[in-house]
């Protein structure tokens, strides 16, 4: 026993003055050590390893050159005008036609001298396709709406619809129903809805004030209850769940503009008492909440207008 334990406390002591010859098991730290280079090189060169990777790189790009079309972005329908979801980047190369204030001519929230050409689509590595959006469109039932809703179908999107059938009507919408990338809502955005989305665009609105004349007073209260409480309720759920937001302003928002075209530091000729003012102040309003939020809450805003239609304002988070 004392043998033992004398064999054993002299070779502990032998452990710690002999140095050791042999290799140091794996440690992570050694990497560092600068013998540690040449080691890796090595390591690539053994076995042909760079051989391999070589090959494997070879074999990558010639992929990547053969199949163009699998590397395509856009929508499955190559006739569809809309090239890319909005962006702060692209906005003014997408194209997202939808149909102007006076209902006759076309418009796009892009800019005449940046139209999308109809079937021209970007080009990105294979995987790294577009990612399917989760869109809301309040007013989506409406003549504007329904025109957007069918664009955004066609590009892949998942679309709700809010809409209180205020002017709108199921008829519009009614070719999507049983569309499982189609979810119709019977809400109004006067009340605040939660939904995990992607984009938010904000259209809701009485758009066509006919009853101005007969009942100016509850026009005004329902423009400015929509505009105001519709507006704020969307603007809080883009914040919240940090989607991208559009409200479709008008041209209105300049009353009666003594500069043609309108450029972005006008700031109109409006006349807050006139008949029609319900409908100016009301998108004015949603305008100034708009602008709040991206004061308050750091959201950025691009502000672009097609002279022939609405003025849109865009918010990104
Ligand atoms: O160019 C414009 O100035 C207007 O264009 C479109 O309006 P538009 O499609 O022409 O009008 P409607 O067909 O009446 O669409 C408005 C939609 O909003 C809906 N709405 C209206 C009011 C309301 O409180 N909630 C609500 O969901 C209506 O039911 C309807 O579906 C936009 O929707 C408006 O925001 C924009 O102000």
């Amino acid at each position: 026993m004392k043998q033992l334990h004398k064999q054993s406390s002299m070779n502990h002591r032998r452990d710690e003055e002999t140095p050791s010859t042999q290799t140091p098991p794996y440690s992570p730290k050694s990497l560092k050590h600068p013998k540690s280079i040449p080691r890796s090189i090595n390591y690539l060169f053994k076995e042909q390893r760079l051989l391999f990777i070589l090959i494997g790189i070879l074999i990558g790009s010639t992929f990547f050159i053969l199949q163009p079309s699998l590397s395509r972005l856009g929508p499955t329908d190559a006739r569809s005008p809309i090239r890319r979801s909005f962006s702060k980047d692209n906005i003014v190369s997408s194209d997202v036609s939808v149909v102007s204030d006076n209902h006759d001519s076309s418009a796009s929230f892009s800019s005449g001298t940046n139209r999308a050409v109809y079937g021209k689509v970007g080009r990105v590595p294979v995987g790294i396709g577009r990612r399917r959006m989760r869109v809301v469109v309040t007013g989506g039932a409406g003549f504007v709406g329904s025109h957007l809703v069918d664009k955004l179908i066609a590009r892949g999107d998942e679309v709700i619809v809010l809409d209180n059938f205020f002017t709108g009507r199921k008829d519009n919408l009614v070719h999507l129903f049983g569309n499982p990338m189609f979810e119709l809502i019977r809400h109004d955005v006067v009340e605040p809805i939660l939904l995990e989305v992607d984009q938010i665009y904000h259209l809701a609105c009485p758009a066509s004030p006919v009853h101005y004349k007969y009942n100016p007073v509850k026009t005004i209260i329902s423009f400015a209850i929509t505009n105001v409480m519709g507006t704020l309720n969307m603007l809080g759920l883009a914040k919240r769940v940090g989607a991208r937001f559009l409200l479709t302003s008008t041209s209105e928002v300049y009353g009666d503009p003594l500069q043609h075209p309108q450029k972005e530091t006008y700031w109109g000729n409006v006349n807050p008492i006139g008949e029609r003012s319900c409908y100016d102040e009301g998108k004015r309003t949603a305008e100034t909440l708009a602008m709040d939020y991206h004061r308050g809450a750091g959201v950025e805003v691009s502000r672009f207008i097609d002279p022939s239609s609405g003025l849109f304002v865009l918010l990104l988070p």
